[in-house]
């Protein structure tokens, strides 16, 4: 349910757009090629074919690059990052540029630990489509001060809206920075999804998938502020109904992916009320 909070500068995201962005997701089933972490690849592919786009997770240097030429969109997320996964990270970025595919950075724990840090350093002069994360991980990329603690965040996403518009505006990426509130931003414009579950933070991976579900959305063709707003709107509705169907954290996950697959204007409009 909607909180009473108005962020100065901030807009909610209309359901009926993301409705829209929602039909096309379905139609076009967007095939994503996604180089992730080995904690939710299987999560983040059942939530993706859950509500209708088509995962594939690739991991050679090789067959990285080569399935650019294949893909719509390509996912990256350094959540387990190694020397060797950097390599085809690189392969698989070069390759969506070639191919002229959007690509999404999710930059886990970035910060404290060097080859994560420097990968995403790297990889944000490489043209990303968007990058979504938790406040953490935003203000640390974007520059500004902030301690991070592993994967979890431990800043407010409401504390990091100037980090993530001054990230947009460093990259020309649309930046994503979620939290209780989700806000996405071109470093102009910055749209508010509110709502969802805070019981997704406890379960591994919500936000991992999240920024898979963004590549898909972006996969569709859709302009990329749209279509990341979107895949956060669709999360933050999916959640709450699932939260409503379950138990606690195991059943909620399941929950979840049982309301991706019926989502639909009348459950991304509860967000609203
Ligand atoms: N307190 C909360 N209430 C509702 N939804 C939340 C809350 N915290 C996080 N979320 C949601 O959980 C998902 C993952 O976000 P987040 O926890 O910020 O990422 P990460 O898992 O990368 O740390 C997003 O859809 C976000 O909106
Ligand atoms: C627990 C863990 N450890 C390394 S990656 C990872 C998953 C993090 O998932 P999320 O960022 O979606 O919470
Ligand atoms: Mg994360």
């Amino acid at each position: 349910m909607a909180q009473e909070f108005e962020p100065v500068g901030s807009t909610p995201f209309p359901a009926a757009t993301a409705a829209d962005v929602l039909f096309q997701l379905r139609c076009q089933a967007p095939l994503t090629h996604i180089i992730t972490n080995h904690v939710v690849t299987n999560f983040t592919a059942n939530l993706l074919l859950a509500i209708g786009a088509t995962p594939a997770m690739l991991s050679d240097p090789q067959e990285s690059s080569e399935f650019q030429s294949l893909a719509k969109a390509l996912s990256i997320n350094v959540g387990t990052l190694s020397q060797s996964q950097a390599v085809a990270i690189r392969a698989a970025v070069d390759a969506a540029l070639e191919a002229g595919n959007p690509w999404v950075l999710d930059p886990v724990a970035v910060g404290p630990l060097s080859l994560r840090t420097r990968l995403c350093e790297a990889l944000i002069q490489q043209a990303p489509s968007a990058i979504r994360g938790n406040a953490s991980e935003i203000m640390t990329l974007a520059g500004f001060e902030s301690v991070g603690r592993g994967p979890e965040s431990v800043a407010l996403s409401d504390d990091a809206v100037e980090a993530a518009r001054s990230l947009a505006q460093q990259t020309d990426a649309i930046v994503a920075v979620t939290g209780a509130r989700d806000y996405i931003t071109d470093g102009e414009q910055v749209l508010r999804v509110e709502g969802g579950s805070a019981l997704l933070t406890r379960i591994t991976g919500a936000g991992c998938a999240l920024s898979s579900l963004v590549a898909a959305c972006l996969g569709t063709g859709r302009a990329p502020l749209e279509a990341a707003a979107s895949a956060c709107a669709f999360m933050a509705a999916a959640s709450e109904i699932a939260e409503e169907r379950s138990q606690g954290p195991g059943s909620l996950s399941v929950a979840l992916l049982d309301s991706l697959y019926d989502l639909n204007l009348h459950d991304l409009e509860r967000l609203e009320s």
